[in-house]
């Protein structure tokens, strides 16, 4: 539904060029809840703006539903606008306007009639559930509030595609499950393509079907969320999952020469079932727990662990390989002091 190809974005201060977005490929599909995780300065904002337009890319394409978005007029881009919601980190609500008054905003320019917009308006309150602050003003509101408000005011115009730009960035942990359980139900229940840019992991793990990282403008690694981050291989995307770390003390951890390290995950029910109990019995060797964690992407389960194994050389090879055989992925970590 949303394919970019070789998308580039340069800007051009009097102080040099700089390069935000480099040959940007990406196929979001219908329905999807598509997340672009990055840290700071890293293009996210840059790529979610080029979607709308609201930044022209300096070269490629974007194709909604086969139609190259980049060569559009004025009229025709305020038409395709209409098409795309979209919400932000600090709201941006008009501050001396209502409610009701914010979400009509759109429904006036397209020149709705005053029994379409109550009717709108109304409608859209009842789906965000905010309907008894329909004449509050945006400061009389939470920051959950606003954003709700905000979602409402994007949906106004019934848009097939939602960007969020950094959506729940200015939120505490629980308005942000909130908003992000409000998102996941727009989503189902009208089919909306949610494309997400954020910072921040819950917000990927917790919602998003697929996933891209972008770092110094490239995509460096995208899937679906599950496997992307169950089995992150680009150093970025391995540091959003603070994969659990051989960051042990030597002191702390004895004579670690004769120990192979690895890093074993475990994905879906293989994290259930008593694998390094059947490697210490089956093949004699000893297997020291150095750390360990289990996580939960949209409901399915994954584990790490990091394992010392001591025993015979041959033995040691024998369980590394029938971990592997059971579908487990097994890293060989090099001891330093530190994980890699
Ligand atoms: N209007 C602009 N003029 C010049 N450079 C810009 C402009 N906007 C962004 N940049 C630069 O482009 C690069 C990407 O910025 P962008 O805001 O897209 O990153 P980001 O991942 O959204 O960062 P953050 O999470 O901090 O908002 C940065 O190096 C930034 O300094």
């Amino acid at each position: 539904m949303i394919t970019i190809k070789g998308l580039y974005k340069t800007y051009s201060c009097s102080d040099g060029n700089t390069e935000a977005l480099k040959n940007i490929n990406l196929r979001i599909e219908k329905g999807d809840i598509f997340g672009i995780i990055g840290l700071s300065g890293a293009g996210k904002s840059t790529l979610i703006r080029c979607i709308n337009r609201l930044e022209e890319p300096t070269e490629g394409s974007i194709f909604i539903d086969n139609r190259d978005i980049t060569k559009l007029d004025e009229n025709e881009l305020r038409d395709m606008r209409r098409n795309i919601g979209m919400i932000f980190q600090h709201f941006n609500l008009l501050s001396r306007r209502n409610c009701r008054d914010n979400i009509a905003f759109p429904l006036k320019i397209m020149k709705y009639d005053e029994r379409q917009i109550e009717e709108r308006v109304d409608e859209l309150l009842d789906l965000v559930e905010l309907k008894d602050k329909k004449f509050s003003y945006p400061s009389q509101l939470s920051g959950g509030q606003k954003q709700r408000v905000a979602i409402a005011r994007a949906l106004a115009t019934k848009p097939e595609i939602l960007l969020c730009d950094e959506a729940t960035s200015a939120l505490d942990p629980n308005t942000t499950a909130s908003i992000l359980k409000l998102l996941k139900n727009i989503n189902e229940t009208l089919g909306i393509t949610i494309v997400i840019i954020t910072h921040q992991m819950e917000v990927i793990k917790e919602i998003c079907n697929k996933v891209a990282v972008i770092s110094d403008g490239r995509i460096v690694e995208e899937g679906n969320t599950y496997d992307v981050f169950s089995n992150p291989y680009h150093k970025v995307t391995k540091s959003f999952v603070k994969d659990v770390s051989l960051n042990i003390d030597k002191n702390t951890l004895g004579d670690a020469d004769d120990m192979e390290i690895v890093r074993i995950t475990f994905l879906d029910h293989k994290a259930k079932e008593p694998l390094i109990y059947k490697i210490i019995k089956k093949f004699d060797v000893e297997a020291n727990i150095l750390s360990g964690q289990m996580n939960r992407i949209q409901g399915r389960i994954y584990g790490n662990l990091v394992v010392g194994l001591r025993g015979n050389v041959e033995k040691v090879d024998d369980a590394i390989n029938f971990l592997k055989g059971e579908g487990l992925i097994v890293e060989e970590l090099k001891y330093n002091g530190s994980s890699d």
